[in-house]
């Protein structure tokens, strides 16, 4: 048989525009047989189907095509640069407490602050997040992802500017507080912004951004920190720059961003979602856009329930409840392991160790975070969630043993407490640094990151829902630790709060090792029913194992077309 380097190609789009309009009869066609797509059949007219991944194929097939690329454009690129600038503020107003804290000396109430005042005006954020990530989703289901993002910057505004001018303890607290509201709704909206505006075969990657805006924001908090460290009044600058971003995002929703299209067909406004994908997809065709919004009404009407029996059903649907407690018990994981105890108070870890530049030093640490959590974003997918967790968590809690042995040593000539003002060994104080680098690293890499690809867990009737309290344990975690970190290390040394983290992370290693399955690669779909009747982590790996022979094949077959098609045009 000769060989026509062309027929794969042909055959190949041809397949995908078959697939493309037998999955579109089934979507338009209620009656319609369930599709036999991949592994899985979906059957559409019940509302089984998970609308992503019908998304998914139809985005693929439109894009194979249409030989489009990955269906971005640079519009859409702006729009997730606008929404990110919310996880950018999250990362801001988190990271500058750690050099504010250091520099405010007597400038509240005329008098130094205790380490509980410090805990107090830390957690205040902490608090406000945890009710804002409460009621973020049902703020944004009812007036818009675009509007909750505005009552955001407004918070992040007013928070920033009460603190900037603050006197008082007591003035500082609220704002702080104020700004927590603006935080958790940000943290909760702004990747269901992105996730709803995403082509689905990029959606995974895209939402991870806000990770990388979130960690770069806590960069950027440090840098301006260290410049302002011998600024008169300097804190009071860092705190206030915080209220520039959300002014810049503001406008940029005023002239720019559209409303999410999910949101404007659930309020009926099924022309303006037309609009606003018309621009989000260039390349589309009014066909194309037809059906995508046909998508999204039938699938909001399969899932849109109404509140109460969504909430009932994080109890009574087990494989939901399931998702529900293994997302908080890795984002619990995620907070009690500890980062946050540098991330808020390195500065002042290092300024009583003696070292000369606290903030400029801290930079290390918020940096090692950034860029370890591009590593996450990376290889998230090829590399599987559970086994980023397994392989990383040792690295966490060998690390963090390792900085409470230096502790330990360092601090034996002050009673095991760092006292300021005290010559510490330089040897043992940059091995501590070292081994804080390498504990960062291996949060970043895993526990900082893994724990966000929660809304895989869920259905889309229960995803708001169920990642809403989730996110609100992520925050009560972080609240434990940035409320009585400093406290902790003055009862029991610091090494002995480095070794207590340590101990916590060594429990949820072994629960993440018996009951966090493998998600990486399988549809959502299969994810759902891994959690129908257990944990079923074995059957994930076995589910898992099969998927990645299938890629390795496809890959295989792919490389013989490719050689052969060379072959013949040598
Ligand atoms: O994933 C993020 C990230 O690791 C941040 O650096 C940290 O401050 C947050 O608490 C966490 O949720």
């Amino acid at each position: 048989m000769t060989f026509n380097p062309d027929h794969n190609f042909h055959a190949q789009t041809q397949e995908s525009i078959e697939k493309k309009e037998s999955i579109e009869d089934k979507v338009s066609t209620p009656s319609a047989e369930p599709v036999q797509l991949r592994t899985q059949s979906l059957d559409t007219t019940e509302g089984v189907i998970d609308s992503q991944e019908l998304e998914r194929v139809l985005d693929e097939a439109a894009i194979e095509a249409a030989g489009q690329g990955d269906g971005t454009s640079l519009y859409l690129w702006g729009l997730i640069f606008f929404a990110a600038i919310g996880g950018l503020l999250f990362g801001y107003d988190t990271g500058a407490i750690s050099s504010v804290l250091v520099q405010v000396g007597n400038d509240l109430d005329g008098k130094p602050l205790s380490n509980g005042d410090k805990e107090f005006i830390t957690s205040a954020l902490t608090l406000g997040a945890i009710f804002a990530a409460l009621c973020g989703g049902l703020v944004a289901d009812k007036i818009g992802r675009k509007w909750t993002l505005v009552v955001c910057d407004v918070l992040f505004v007013v928070g920033a500017v009460v603190q900037a001018v603050a006197k008082h303890k007591w003035t500082m607290i609220p704002g702080r507080f104020i700004m927590g509201w603006g935080v958790g709704a940000a943290a909760q909206v702004v990747p269901i912004y992105i996730q709803e505006l995403a082509p689905a075969r990029i959606r995974g990657r895209l939402t991870t951004l806000n990770s990388v805006a979130v960690t770069g924001g806590q960069v950027i908090a440090y840098a301006i920190g260290a410049g302002f460290e011998n600024v008169n009044d300097g804190w009071r600058w860092i705190i206030a720059m915080g209220a520039f971003p959300p002014v810049i995002q503001a406008i940029g929703i005023h002239f720019f961003m559209p409303e999410s299209p999910r949101y404007l067909v659930k309020v009926d406004k099924a022309g303006e979602a037309k609009r606003a994908m018309r621009k989000i997809y260039p390349q589309a065709t009014e066909e194309e856009i037809d059906k995508k919004i046909g998508v999204l009404q039938r699938h909001i009407k399969s899932t849109d329930l109404p509140i109460l029996v969504r909430i009932s059903k994080i109890w009574t649907d087990l494989p939901t409840r399931r998702a529900t407690f293994l997302c908080s018990l890795v984002l619990f994981a995620q907070q009690l392991s500890g980062f946050n105890s540098l991330m808020y108070y390195s500065a002042s870890i290092f300024k009583s160790a003696g070292l000369d530049n606290p903030t400029a030093t801290g930079l290390i640490i918020s940096g090692t975070n950034f860029l370890c959590t591009f590593i996450a974003v990376k290889w998230i997918d090829r590399f599987g969630r559970r086994k980023f967790l397994l392989c990383t968590m040792p690295g966490v809690i060998a690390f963090l043993v390792a900085t409470a042995l230096v502790f330990h040593f360092m601090l034996l000539k002050t009673g095991g407490q760092l006292v300021e003002n005290t010559e510490y060994s330089s040897t043992l104080t940059s091995l501590m640094l070292v081994f804080m680098v390498l504990y960062v690293a291996s949060y970043a890499t895993g526990l900082g990151n893994v724990p966000w690809q929660q809304g895989e867990f869920f259905g889309m009737d229960t995803r708001g829902v169920g990642t809403s309290i989730s996110t609100a344990v992520n925050w009560s975690g972080n609240l434990m630790v940035s409320s009585t970190f400093l406290q902790l290390m003055e009862k029991i040394t610091p090494s002995g709060a480095f070794g207590f983290y340590a101990g916590l992370t060594l429990i949820f290693l072994i629960l993440v090792y018996f009951l966090y399955p493998e998600t990486a690669g399988i549809s959502l779909e299969e994810v759902r029913m891994t959690l129908d009747g257990g944990f079923n982590v074995k059957k994930s790996l076995k589910m898992r194992k099969e998927k990645v022979a299938l890629w390795k094949a496809q890959a295989e077959r792919e490389k013989a077309n490719k050689k052969q098609k060379a072959e013949y045009l040598a």
